[in-house]
């Protein structure tokens, strides 16, 4: 397997060359709707967060966006490059994770859950978040929201980030906990949608991200999805007799439509629960 270390490498200096570009130019590439630049907005149900990004949809050819035409341009070259071989190289990754989870569950064949981020229909992002350091009013306590507390939709999610704290996971009394930075590993979550395959086996941990004082978090994230049409449903080889479904089917683009008018910390299965 390619490994993704170079490609992570070059894809995050030319991210932080990006990110220090004058607002003027960033701007260039917004705003984010959803692809694109965006800044101190996520998404667009009125969320804000301390933190800057790029959005991108990973399709099989190769950035083709029009909001991100600046990567096309000579100067947006090895920007590009790096990139197109990170997404490739970090797909297989997470192939590999959803071949251990499919492998752990006991279910064949192996490639259930991984054919759905493989599929050239399928419909992933790449997202590279930059925090800068932020001056903590007295007021914030030291707290100031980075990236607010939310579930992944997609299959899985697999994060890189440089050496900076900020990630947190909710634990089930809803407590929090950090995520110790390491540069040198991938932090994976499960997305909504291999809770609704595996029924609930594998859940979707709330997260969330808190803005650094000091120091800049520069995170890049591949959210593996499945195709458009796509039926979304606990899988039948999976259920145990008289088990019972906790979900309705529901295709990947009819999740993503309702995903898309909520705001982050809203519980969007919710709606999908039998
Ligand atoms: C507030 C929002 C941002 C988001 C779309 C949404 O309406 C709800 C889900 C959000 C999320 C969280 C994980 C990923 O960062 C993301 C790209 C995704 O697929 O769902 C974001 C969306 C976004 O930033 O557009
Ligand atoms: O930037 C991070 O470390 C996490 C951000 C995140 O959870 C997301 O973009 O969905
Ligand atoms: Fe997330």
């Amino acid at each position: 397997m390619a490994s993704p270390w170079s490609s992570l490498r070059s894809s995050e200096e030319e991210a932080v060359k990006f990110f220090a570009l004058p607002q003027t130019e960033k701007e260039r590439v917004g705003p984010a709707s959803p692809f694109g630049y965006g800044s101190k907005n996520i998404g667009c149900n009125g969320d804000t967060g301390w933190v800057e990004y790029l959005l991108m949809e990973i399709t099989s050819k190769p950035m083709s966006h029009a909001s991100l035409a600046f990567l096309t341009e000579p100067s947006g070259s090895s920007f590009r490059s790096a990139l197109n071989e990170y997404m490739s190289a970090v797909r297989k990754l997470a192939c590999v994770v959803l071949e251990s989870m499919a492998e752990g569950l006991k279910i064949e064949p192996r490639n259930i859950f991984s054919k759905l981020v493989m599929d050239e229909e399928s419909d992933s992002v790449l997202r590279l978040n930059h925090y800068p350091p932020c001056p903590m009013p007295e007021a914030s306590e030291g707290v100031v929201t980075g990236f607010g507390e939310h579930t992944d939709p997609q299959i899985i999610s697999v994060l890189r980030s440089n050496d900076t704290a900020g990630l947190q996971i909710s634990l089930r009394d809803g407590s929090w906990v950090s995520v110790l930075p390491d540069r040198a590993a991938f932090f994976i979550n499960v997305g909504d949608s291999l809770q609704v395959l595996t029924n609930g086996r594998f859940r979707s941990v709330r997260h969330r991200v808190l803005a650094n004082g000091l120091k800049s978090r520069v995170s890049m994230i591949y959210f593996g999805g499945p195709p458009s049409g796509e039926r979304l449903a606990p899988l039948s080889l999976l259920m145990r007799e008289g088990e019972e479904s906790h979900y309705r089917e529901f295709t990947w683009c009819e999740y993503k439509r309702c995903a898309y008018k909520t705001m982050l910390a809203d519980n969007r299965l919710g709606q999908f629960e039998k």
